[in-house]
């Protein structure tokens, strides 16, 4: 099998690779992919510090043609990149062909940015002098991303990065090498001069540790667990660095007694169940009211049993396979609490045996849940949700932000008045109405609240806040 190299300073390098495997079906070999070293992160960010000049004065139609070239390709590729895509991550086909055109689209839009770029001029508060308002890339960026989203989140931080004239290392989560390995070579296809952009892939414990000791990083850009996120920020700090962190959520679905039904349960099982829960933004606590909890149980439970748990790649799977063992544990764990705390398992819950070996569950909903309990604090990350039975709307929005996270939230309602003053109180980044809390939009800002996210948002033009600095000139003519 051909192993797919590292590339750092321009140069595929590596010699011993690991194999990645579809978690539909363990026999299925998706490539051999090179892990870097702790040396070979060093090599790609010393590489990355060396392009940096040249790169951050390059002109805007050369950083426009790269971006525009790499989405351009993408979306040629969707079909083999989305089959990729479902196969080493376990997203049913028609999502994973979603996100590949969802990075097509945020190469394209920020190869328009590229084209924006823009600053201020204001008259000084001292006469006959000039100040000017400019933006500058920030240097060496780290990107660390995970497996859950592994073509669109590299892109929404690999995209402005270039955009903005910084350099960049990419360390990609462990699981997920080829989608990673796919968008380089793009990009390095496309026309990136030698070491502007460098791919190592590996052991977040080995090379992504090596990212956060480096002393040459100006900024790190992270997606993925708590855990990891507190270390980022806690080297970032001892480095006097820049750093973004996208983390957890708990995300609430708030479905209020005057919600059109099949509304309140197409945008709840797309926000518990779809991607197989394996997104910061789904909803495992879905926290409805007293008059409609019995009928939105019924039919949720009525949506959850017509759908199939298969193999990514096949057609009618609606959710695919647990992404590996260990989350597959830790899902396992999770319904194993939830019976003991005394939430009642109404649905689901079990391992699933299909034609391929491969790490199926079926979708698990707990009712007679309340908010204290752990499987309503702790992100799961899996198809579990729980349905938290309250009063009214005024419960419903104190049990929706009673939570250390505040990534999004949503409310299923036809009310304005309840919509409006949700929108306006709820403690999270996203707010969506009678939509799923999952599936953003690729021009507007990401991010939340609280234990959430940190730093400037991402995406959209408000990515260059954190891959921009901004620098204040005064001219006496
Ligand atoms: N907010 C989100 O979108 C995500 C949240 N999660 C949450 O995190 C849980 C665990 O998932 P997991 O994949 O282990 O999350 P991690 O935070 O461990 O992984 C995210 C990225 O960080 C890397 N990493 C791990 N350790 C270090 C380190 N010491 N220094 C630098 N980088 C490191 C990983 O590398 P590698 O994996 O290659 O070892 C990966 O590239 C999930 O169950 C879920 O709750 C997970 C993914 C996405
Ligand atoms: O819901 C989305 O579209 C994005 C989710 C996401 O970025 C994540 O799960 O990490």
């Amino acid at each position: 099998m051909t192993l797919h190299q590292n590339l750092i300073a321009g140069e595929w390098i590596g010699k011993e690779g690991t194999k990645n495997v579809s978690p539909s079906d363990t026999n299925d070999i998706v490539g051999t992919y090179a892990q870097a070293n702790a040396d070979d992160a060093k090599m790609a960010i010393a590489a990355a510090k060396a392009a940096f000049p040249a790169w951050s004065r390059s002109g805007i139609l050369e950083r426009h043609a790269v971006l525009r070239k790499a989405s351009d390709e993408i979306l040629a590729r969707k079909e083999e990149l989305g089959k990729l895509l479902a196969r080493e991550e376990g997203k049913i086909l028609p999502e994973a062909i979603g996100e590949v055109t969802r990075a097509a689209q945020i190469f394209d839009f920020f190869a328009g940015e590229a084209l924006r770029l823009a600053g201020e001029v204001l008259p000084s508060a001292r006469p006959g002098i000039g100040v000017e308002i400019t933006r500058e890339p920030i240097g060496v960026i780290g990107i660390i991303t995970p497996w859950n989203f592994p073509i669109a989140i590299p892109a929404w931080k690999i995209a402005p990065a270039l955009c903005y004239g910084n350099t960049v290392v990419f360390k990609p989560a462990d699981l997920v090498p080829g989608c990673a390995w796919a968008i380089v070579d793009i990009l390095h296809r496309a026309g990136l001069p030698k070491g502007v952009l460098n791919l190592v892939m590996g052991r977040g414990s080995v090379v992504g540790q090596a990212l956060l000791d480096s002393p040459d990083l100006a900024g790190i850009t992270f997606t993925g667990s708590t855990a990891t996120g507190k270390r980022v920020a806690l080297s970032s700090l001892e480095h006097n660095r820049k750093f973004q962190l996208e983390m957890g959520g708990k995300n609430p679905m708030v479905v209020l007694d005057d919600a059109d039904l099949g509304v309140a349960v197409e945008a709840a099982a797309n926000s518990g169940f779809f991607s197989t829960g394996q997104r910061c933004t789904a909803s495992s606590r879905l926290i409805v009211t007293e008059g409609i909890h019995d009928k939105f149980v019924a039919a949720l439970t009525e949506k959850l049993k017509s759908l199939t748990i298969d193999n990514a790649l096949k057609a009618g799977s609606h959710i695919g396979p647990v992404v590996d063992d260990k989350q597959l544990a830790q899902d396992l764990d999770y319904i194993e609490i939830g019976k003991k705390e005394g939430a009642k398992l109404a649905f689901g819950g079990e391992r699933l045996e299909r034609d391929t070996p491969g790490f199926y569950l079926q979708p698990a909903l707990f009712t007679e849940a309340t908010n204290k309990m752990r499987i309503s604090q702790e992100e799961i990350f899996g198809p579990v949700a729980s349905v938290i039975r309250v009063k009214d709307y005024d419960e419903a929005l104190s049990v929706a932000n009673d939570t250390r996270f505040g990534l999004s939230a949503g409310i299923a309602t036809t009310s304005l008045k309840y919509a409006t003053h949700f929108k306006r109180n709820s403690e999270a980044g996203m707010v969506m109405v009678n939509l799923p809390t999952a599936g953003v939009d690729f021009h507007v800002p990401f991010g939340g609240r609280k234990a959430s996210s940190f730093g400037p948002r991402e995406q959209g033009r408000y990515a260059a806040e954190f891959f921009t600095v901004v620098k204040t000139a005064y001219t006496l003519p």
